[in-house]
């Protein structure tokens, strides 16, 4: 027979982290309230017949968000075999509220204190026989995150689970347990003996959902009712908060008889921390220099040799193993380059080009006066087709000269990449032409395109999973809070978009926690706005390809995302569809942890993964798609196949002919811009993935930030769209906001680049007042009063 174990306590207790270590699952944790929003099940390890199920936290058994039903319906009406209740050690009294509430359900409960070494090290004593005789049932200490005495807790619900059924210990005052009484015999002698009391209570407190779903007669209900007023004019209160009191009475008894407290008076280290981060001046420059920071290492320092290997090397020509001779084979390149490749002609005509002010000659020019080969060959490789458009054609000599030079391959332990072994593989047996552009353009040159930024990706996730885990992030969320409430947001609506930053589909699903209907709509409409870890590659491509590497360009992308989600968020909440109140943001402070490595990097690597797996799966097959499309065409007027083709000529260049006029007033209105936008619909990776295999074209910077913009900020991928859909649960409002994200992205790209065209003195008139016009419209938008702006500032003053 199988035994279902569920895991029940309050957000933020550490249930995921105990059923990753039960599991072996790599579910998601974080440091704060409400990060798992969906019940998931899991074998014990070692147990074949027993089910583990994680649920969302909950502070009670009433729910008010969705997320909270979803516990409480598994509970009550799937009734688990047993029931772990996890319990914050460091907590007990907010806690074992529910653990009261949870040994009344007439299901064996097993008691277990978590975070018990934080407990110790603090110092403080928990009397756990004593506890388990005031709760009536077993009681277990345990540390999820340190892994220790879990096995043994979930062997003690199992046996629970055999064993009778966990009777409540706690009696209410005579009063109450008399109403109580009653209620059982008039309303509940039909249920189950053990479930009896349960309901009667909750009947007690007139609980809507529970007199639905039992369908009481009219006499009885007007029977109970009698009781339940005998009971409130007793005890001069009503009834919910009768229950709620008694039950905090009852718990401060348990606390005074089985918990010691080590006095200190002092303010713990996480006080500490928060007086500074939580500064009202200090804490926003805080959080911008953490973000910057971020970005910077992930994108343009570390990230970058990381993905220079990854893209030059196994996805390239190949590496030199712990870069043995990497050194020699430089010294060598520059030789050679001084005496062939710079030839004075080549530097006249660059220096003639720079003093023209084409794109990037000033680059070239550099790298080759700081003998440096590596920067040459990374500035020729970006600007020499713009150099050639503009007359000043270098390649001829350059690869001519190219064709001598040193062979990597002859120094230290070189190790050819990918490409080359999958050619000179399919050289060996005699592969046919189409077949082998198929596998080295479409499927290695695309997929490797993409696969080549993981390494970036991996950073990215290490960081966004120490900010998660440490507990950094609940405090954004609540100094957001502090100030967007003055505009009439939550800062609820900041927790999905955290979680964005790693991958939207998370994100989304996390406005779960946010009460009210309309601010909920409105953050899911907003989320994708920040850049998930599949835009990186769209922000590493352009901030190394067109920026060289300028350390703003990356976290520029992360603040534009924060902006848009604001100022959406306040234009959004004047118009009459999101107006209201915000909803109370009760979210308490996590005490700061210090995650472990190996937490760290599972959260890395379960992010990482998925991306890997999305390369071998859809964005292969995108690969093929494009492969194709760009391979044949009309040529002549007949349907041809050609691998050589030109680009308009094809299928995929007729595409993007047919719809780039629609971005020609961003500034991209180019094929391959097109093309890569439309892909990335398919997934945002993809657009990295066309200019792998259509290889990058110039264009200028200007437009090249107008292009980051419009893809960072339109519709999100396929996958997005399924979560938004699913959690909108209405085509109507999925349309609205795929709508609406492609208006923002398109209005905020056209006034990037009109406007930057207009300050760089070629700005051009239509343009420029469409731009004014967008401006104007998104400023009268964020001055313009609320629809209900008395209530609204009465009631935020209140608060
Ligand atoms: N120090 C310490 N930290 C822990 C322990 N168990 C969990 N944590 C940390 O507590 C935080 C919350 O853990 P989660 O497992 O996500 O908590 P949860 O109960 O699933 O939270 P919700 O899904 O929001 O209900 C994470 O930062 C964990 O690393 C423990 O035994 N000791
Ligand atoms: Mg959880």
């Amino acid at each position: 027979m199988k035994i279902k174990i569920a895991l029940a306590g309050n957000p933020n207790s550490g249930k995921t982290t105990l059923f990753n270590a039960l599991t072996g699952s790599n579910q998601f944790v974080g440091n704060w309230p409400g990060v798992t929003v969906e019940k998931k099940e899991g074998r014990l390890k070692k147990h074949d017949n027993v089910v583990i199920v994680d649920l969302p936290g909950i502070y009670s058994l009433s729910p008010y968000t969705l997320e909270e039903v979803v516990a409480r319906s598994f509970l009550i009406q799937e009734r688990p075999d047993a029931i772990l209740n996890i319990v914050d050690g460091t907590n007990l009294e907010r806690n074992l509220y529910l653990t009261t509430q949870l040994t009344e359900l007439g299901i064996p409960v097993v008691v277990a204190i978590n975070m018990m070494d934080v407990v110790e090290k603090n110092g403080d004593k928990i009397r756990i026989e004593a506890l388990s005789e005031a709760l009536g049932c077993k009681v277990v200490e345990i540390s999820a995150l340190r892994g220790k005495g879990v096995m043994e807790a979930a062997e003690a619900a199992v046996q629970a689970a055999s064993a009778e059924r966990t009777v409540p210990m706690h009696r209410f005052s005579g009063a109450v347990e008399h109403a109580i009484a009653h209620i059982e015999e008039v309303a509940v002698h039909g249920l189950p003996e053990e479930q009896q009391r349960w309901y009667a209570i909750k009947i007690f407190e007139r609980d809507d959902k529970v007199l639905g779903q039992l369908g009481l007669s009219e006499t009885d209900r007007a029977h109970i009712a009698k009781d339940i007023e005998a009971a409130e004019k007793e005890l001069d209160d009503d009834a919910e908060s009768i229950i709620t009191n008694e039950r905090y009475v009852y718990i401060g008894s348990i606390i005074h008889q089985c918990y010691k407290k080590k006095s200190s008076g002092s303010l713990t280290v996480s006080d500490k921390i928060d007086k500074v981060v939580t500064n009202r001046f200090l804490a926003l420059p805080i959080f911008a220099v953490i973000m910057v920071i971020v970005y910077y290492i992930s994108v343009t320092t570390v990230g970058t040799i990381a993905t220079d290997w990854a893209n030059d090397g196994v996805f390239g020509d190949g590496w030199h193993l712990f870069g043995i001779g990497s050194g020699e084979y430089d010294d060598a390149m520059t030789e050679y380059a001084k005496e062939t490749i710079w030839t004075d002609e080549v530097v006249s005509t660059v220096q003639t080009a720079k003093d023209a002010g084409v794109v990037g000659a000033d680059e070239v020019l550099g790298s080759i006066e700081d003998e440096d080969f590596g920067a040459f060959d990374e500035a020729y490789g970006s600007y020499a087709d713009a150099l050639a458009e503009d007359g000043f054609d270098i390649s001829e000599t350059v690869d001519a000269a190219m064709e001598e030079a040193p062979d990597p391959a002859a120094y230290g332990v070189w190790i050819p990449g990918i490409p080359v072994l999958v050619e000179n593989g399919l050289d060996v047996i005699g592969c046919a032409d189409w077949l082998k552009g198929l596998i080295l353009d479409g499927i290695v040159g695309g997929v490797g395109a993409v696969l080549g930024f993981v390494p970036q990706m991996l950073i990215l996730f290490i960081f966004l999973a120490f900010l998660e885990s440490c507990g950094y992030m609940a405090r954004i969320a609540f100094v957001m809070d502090r100030i967007f409430r003055k505009f009439g947001l939550s800062g609820k609506s900041f927790i999905p978009m955290l979680i964005g930053s790693g991958c939207g589909v998370p994100g989304i699903m996390a406005s779960r926690t946010i009460e009210n209907e309309r601010d909920r709509r409105m953050t899911i409409m907003t989320t994708t706005f920040i850049p998930c870890g599949a835009k990186l590659p769209i922000i590493a491509l352009i901030a190394t390809a067109l920026f060289g590497g300028a350390w703003w360009v990356a976290p520029s992308a992360y603040f534009l995302g924060v902006a848009a989600i604001v100022i959406s968020g306040i234009m959004l909440k004047k118009t009459k569809m999101f107006a209201g109140d915000p909803a109370p943001f009760v979210m308490e402070l996590p005490a700061y942890h210090w995650p472990t490595v190996g937490n760290i990097l599972r959260s890395m690597w379960e992010r990482g993964w998925s991306f890997i797996k999305k390369a071998g799966t859809i964005i292969l097959l995108s690969s093929i798609v494009i492969w194709a499309g760009s391979c044949f065409g009309m040529v002549d007027g007949q349907f041809v196949f050609d691998a050589e083709m030109e680009l308009e000529a094809s299928l995929l260049g007729m595409l993007g002919n047919a719809i780039c006029w629609i971005f020609a007033p961003l500034g991209f209105g180019n094929i391959k811009a097109a093309i890569a936008t439309i892909m990335g619909l398919v997934a945002k990776e993809e657009v990295v993935g066309v200019f792998g295999v259509l290889d990058f074209e110039g264009m200028t910077q200007l437009a090249a930030y107008a292009f980051l913009v419009f893809n960072l900020l339109c519709a999100p991928c396929f996958a997005a769209i399924g979560a938004i859909r699913r959690e909108m649960n209405s085509a109507k409002w999925t349309w609205f906001a795929i709508g609406y994200q492609c208006v923002f992205a398109y209005g905020a790209a056209l006034v990037v680049y009109q406007l930057g065209m207009l300050f760089t003195g070629s700005g051009n008139v239509i343009g420029s007042i469409a731009a004014f016009i967008v401006l104007a419209f998104v400023v009268y938008m964020l001055v313009r009063p609320y629809k209900e702006s008395q209530t609204l500032r009465e009631k935020v003053r209140v608060q």
